[in-house]
């Protein structure tokens, strides 16, 4: 049986125009790989490759250079992530896609277990039920109990991680992008926080994830593609079995 890809990148490249300066940055280069359900797909290569500019292409952040996006839906529709509109790119954020980076926007005053419960009330589930999910998952990530009514604006950065991680996982994504999630984290915390996103996969999430740490590639890794310095091509290193 040939395994269908959730999301399968097509010479994707960005570049950025600085007008004022006249000149073009390139980043990712002509990238294409594939991720599937259940599967953890592993970007690497040197600072500056575009492995950053990958997941925001994925998430919208940033509109491609060129290439193609394709997304199968939970409703199994072939979306082109690139052409999207902004309404079907919202909703897709909203219902099936978690980005987790390493900077985390709250709104102010919000207490920590209402921005890791908000996937959760957006999607409409009653609000003390997802402040009780909110709250046990940031238990699990072993974020002490006396934070979790404050806002997170005045958090370390291993703290606001852990809450940017869990806002991430709480609703179980389709697909789950991660950028360097366990950079600010001990080796305790860490492991922790590895354990929750193994479950989260062996669950059916797919994820395409940058790591700091080489060792969490070889041990959570399918797929590994290499990116170079723009203007080589990407190497697929280890095909899924
Ligand atoms: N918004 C932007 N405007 C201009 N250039 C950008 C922008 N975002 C990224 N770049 C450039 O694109 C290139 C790739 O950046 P990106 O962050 O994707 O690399 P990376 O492989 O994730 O690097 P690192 O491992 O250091 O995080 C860099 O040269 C960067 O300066």
């Amino acid at each position: 049986m040939t395994l269908e890809p959730i999301l399968r990148i097509e010479n994707y490249s960005k570049h950025f125009d600085l007008h004022e300066q006249d000149k073009q940055i390139p980043s990712s280069d002509n990238v294409s790989l594939n991720v599937y359900s259940g599967r953890l797909t592993a970007l690497v290569g040197p600072t500056g490759a575009g492995k950053s500019t990958v997941l925001k292409g994925v998430y919208r952040t940033y509109l491609p250079s060129s290439g193609r996006l394709l997304y199968r839906d939970a409703t199994h529709h072939l979306i082109d992530l690139a052409q999207a509109d902004e309404h079907q790119i919202l909703a897709l954020r909203k219902t099936e896609i978690s980005f987790v980076t390493q900077f985390l926007h709250a709104l102010p005053r919000q207490a920590t277990e209402d921005v890791v419960a908000q996937p959760l009330f957006q999607r409409g589930v009653d609000r003390e039920e997802a402040r009780g999910r909110a709250r046990t998952l940031l238990a699990a990530m072993n974020l002490p109990e006396r934070l979790w009514g404050i806002s997170p604006a005045t958090f370390s950065g291993g703290e606001k991680q852990r809450v940017n991680l869990a806002r991430g996982l709480i609703a179980k994504p389709r697909l789950l992008l991660l950028d360097e999630p366990t950079a600010s984290l001990d080796k305790k915390t860490s492991e922790r926080v590895v354990c929750l996103i193994e479950q989260l996969k062996d669950e059916g999430t797919a994820i395409l994830a940058i790591f700091h740490h080489p060792e969490l590639i070889t041990r959570m890794a399918d797929q590994v593609v290499e990116l170079e310095a723009p203007f080589d091509n990407t190497k697929i290193l280890a095909e899924v079995s």
